[in-house]
Formats: structure tokens, C-alpha cells, sequence
């Protein structure tokens, strides 16, 4: 079973004319890391936000985990969606120490089950000995491993990254690119990660969608679809099975 499928989506801002994706369609793997690039304004954001449960799709369906969350009828909120996403500006609580910012979405767990789920995070992203500090106190690579280790907490089915380098200098970028791989990897967790620089899905992911079209083109509708597959890790020999159109496009 694929962890996530998505078919035919669309989605068009409200009082805009033309959709920002049409007719998108792939599935990931159990496990799969995969990498959406695009030019501006291609809706790479967009296509996160409709699988976290952000915005509704005007048509398609995605289903994560082997449920239903969005189709013509029905729309299942954010919180029930099972995805964890890993913002920007990693959006932690400033006012919430380290452990706290961690075990934000563990509060319906039973204690114990919280502690030793926070234990594990803070271990796996190597937090332990900072997990009293507060956000502010922390360098930008640490701050990343804490959004990671909240977003994974609660063992989602799906971890949605959204350029999570942006707000790191390229020194610092390079070593947190392949810390987050080997993350990613050890916790076997099926990611899709949005990134404007192809060379971070070349380090991280093992399938690139790309997203087609560009802002204020006219015949962007039919061109802002994913319109290609490519293998840029993994084993020899992967490639040609798993390269290829993932999405028929809309004409
Ligand atoms: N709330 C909104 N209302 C109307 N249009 C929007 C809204 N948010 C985004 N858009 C438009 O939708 C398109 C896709 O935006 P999106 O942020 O998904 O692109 P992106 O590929 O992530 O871009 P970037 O790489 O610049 O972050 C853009 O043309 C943008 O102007």
C-alpha cells in the first residue's frame, strides 16, 4: 500500500482565475523521501498546504495513510491528517523550553508514553542535553533539529518539509543537509520536501517532482502540473524503473 496517493488535484486561490496546480497526481512510497522543485510561484507551498489540510482542493483526491483526507465531498482537518510539517522559519514556541516545543502534539498520550517518546526525539536528534533551553538560545541548525524532532513526535504517516534550509547560510546549510538525510532515513519516515535549489533534493531525496508553469504565464493551467520523475539517489539501476511521467498532462 502506498502511504500516499494523490489524483488529479487541482486548486485555484479563491477569486483567481486561473489554478495554481491542475491535475496533479503521484504516490510515495513507504519510506520514500522525495523532493517538489519548481520556479517561483509554481505552487510547490500550495501542493504542502492541500496534503497538511491548509486549503481545500477544488478537485482530486489524496489519500494518506490508506484514508481518504480530501476528495470532492469531504475534507478531514489538519490534526487528523496524521502529516507533520516542518515550516520555514520552523515556527517553534518561543515562550517553550526545548522538551515542551517537542512534546506539543504528544498531550493526548498517556504520560509515560509522552516521556519516553520526548526521550527518543531528543536523542535522535541529538537535543538531549539542550532540551531545557528555550528557542532563542539555540543556533539555526538546532532550532531545525527541534521543528524536526515536534514534526516526528507523534509518528506521522507523512512529514512535510517546506524549504528547510532557507533560513541557514550556506556554511551551515551543507552539514544539516546531510544530518537531515540520515535522519530522515533512520526514522524511515515517508517526507516530501519542498525546495527551490535542486541541489538539496539531489542530497536528501530519491525522487524529484517537478513542478511546471510560472507566475503571470498565461497558459500556466495546463503547464503547472507535475510533469516529471527523476531518480537522483539511491542504487544503480533504480533509475530507469522509477523515471518517467507522473502525471498525464491536462490537455
Ligand atoms: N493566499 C493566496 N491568494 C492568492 N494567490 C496566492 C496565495 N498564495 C499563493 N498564491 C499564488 O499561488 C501561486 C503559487 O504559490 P506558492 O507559494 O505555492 O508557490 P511556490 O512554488 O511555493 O513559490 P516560491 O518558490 O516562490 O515559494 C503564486 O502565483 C502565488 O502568487
Amino acid at each position: 500500500m502506498n502511504p500516499v496517493t494523490v489524483q488529479n488535484l487541482s486548486y485555484r486561490y479563491p477569486g483567481q482565475s486561473a489554478p495554481v496546480l491542475e491535475k496533479v497526481s503521484f504516490t510515495l512510497d513507504e519510506g520514500e523521501i522525495a523532493g517538489i522543485t519548481g520556479p517561483s510561484g509554481s505552487g510547490k507551498s500550495t501542493l504542502l498546504r492541500l496534503l497538511a489540510g491548509l486549503e481545500e482542493p477544488e478537485c482530486g483526491v489524496i489519500r494518506i495513510g490508506g484514508q481518504i483526507v480530501a476528495d470532492e465531498r469531504r475534507s478531514v482537518p489538519p490534526e487528523r491528517r496524521g502529516v507533520g510539517m516542518v515550516f520555514q522559519d520552523y515556527a517553534l514556541f518561543p515562550h517553550l523550553r526545548v522538551a515542551d516545543n517537542i512534546a506539543f502534539g504528544l498531550h493526548r498520550r498517556p504520560r509515560r508514553e509522552r516521556r519516553d517518546r520526548l526521550a527518543q526525539m531528543l536523542e535522535l536528534t541529538q537535543m538531549t542535553a539542550l532540551a531545557g533551553r528555550y528557542p532563542h538560545e539555540l543556533s539555526g541548525g538546532q532550532q531545525q533539529r527541534v521543528a524536526l524532532a515536534r514534526a516526528l513526535a507523534p509518528a506521522p504517516a507523512l512529514l512535510l518539509l517546506d524549504e528547510p534550509f532557507s533560513s541557514l547560510d550556506a556554511e551551515l546549510k551543507g552539514g544539516l543537509r546531510e544530518e537531515l538525510g540520515r535522519l530522515l532515513r533512520q526514522a524511515r519516515i515517508t517526507c516530501l520536501l519542498v525546495s527551490h535549489d535542486r541541489s538539496d533534493v539531489r542530497a536528501i531525496c530519491g525522487r524529484e517532482l517537478a513542478l511546471g508553469g510560472s507566475a503571470g504565464d498565461d497558459d500556466a493551467a495546463a503547464r503547472r502540473i507535475v510533469d516529471s520523475v527523476r531518480v537522483c539517489r539511491g542504487k544503480a539501476g533504480d533509475a530507469s524503473q522509477q523515471a518517467g511521467r507522473i502525471a498525464e498532462s491536462s490537455q
